[in-house]
């Protein structure tokens, strides 16, 4: 069956509950992400965003309803679980590079390892993917070497090597000063004019009003609203909302 107009979403969720203890994080969670989509996802601190991002490529377990990604309903674990984790990227606010490889061998390491590409074959895509994220001056540098912005560029670009079918972004700036934060926002801005799904948990609203397709408004573990970035911004339907946005863009 298709959806959208005959195209099948890329990912969809329905009906997923997940606790965490006595806390009800995600409340019978119904939602779709198309193939070449950007979703951005905003709410308040303790909303259940990072949990969402989490449970799509199976981060965390879910206590019941359906994830089918790419047309298959997704088990907790097995093969079928290892390839999503290899087709969805993952960006996080830490970026979690591998400290004693250079840049070049973070963004070389998982097509040699998990795809079985030759290491001079992802080594060249390597250098050609920190070209795109504009940090091929620094591949033969540490982590350490580099500036918070840098590094979650060498991020992104680890990201791509695998070539993703989408990435998740969570909360991809709050870690970087803020004269950073643009440079990495311009990569992501990049990806998503080139057609990359994404669905990016952020407080950078320039970011959703520029490159998203589709606000999500999530709050005590409800999607409270969703709608394009235009009508969010300007025509917020809900009280939650409402003051949500007077709160961060007069912050
Ligand atoms: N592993 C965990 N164990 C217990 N509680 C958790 C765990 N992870 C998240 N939580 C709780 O679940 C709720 C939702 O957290 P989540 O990180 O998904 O929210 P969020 O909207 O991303 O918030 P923030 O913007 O602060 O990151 C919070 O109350 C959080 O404390």
């Amino acid at each position: 069956m298709t959806e959208n107009g005959g195209v099948t979403p890329l990912v969809r969720l329905e009906n997923v509950n997940k606790h965490f203890g006595a806390l009800h994080v995600l409340k019978n969670i119904n939602l779709t992400v198309s193939r070449g989509e950007v979703l951005v996802v905003i709410g308040p601190s303790g909303g259940g965003k990072s949990t969402l991002c989490r449970a799509i490529n199976r981060l965390e377990t879910i206590d019941d309803g359906k994830i089918v990604f790419d047309g298959q309903v997704l088990p907790e674990e097995g093969k079928a679980l290892a390839r999503l984790r290899s087709e969805v990227g993952m960006v996080f606010q830490s970026f979690n590079l591998f400290a004693h490889k250079t840049i070049r061998e973070n963004v070389t390491l998982g097509p040699v390892k998990v795809r079985g590409v030759s290491k001079d074959a992802a080594s060249k895509r390597a250098m050609e993917l920190l070209e795109r994220v504009g940090i091929a001056a620094q591949a033969d540098k540490y982590p350490a070497q580099l500036s918070g912005g840098q590094q979650q560029r060498v991020a992104i670009a680890r990201a791509l090597a695998m070539d993703p079918k989408m990435i998740l972004f969570d909360e991809p700036t709050s870690a970087l000063d803020p004269e950073m934060v643009q440079e990495v926002l311009d990569v992501m801005i990049g990806l998503a004019r080139d057609g990359m799904t994404m669905v990016v948990v952020t407080h950078e609203m320039g970011f959703a009003r520029r490159a998203a397709n589709r606000v999500v408004f999530m709050a005590d573990g409800q999607i409270v609203e969703e709608n394009t970035p235009d009508e969010f911004f300007t025509n917020a339907q809900t009280d939650r909302a409402r003051d949500f946005l007077s709160k961060i863009l007069t912050h």
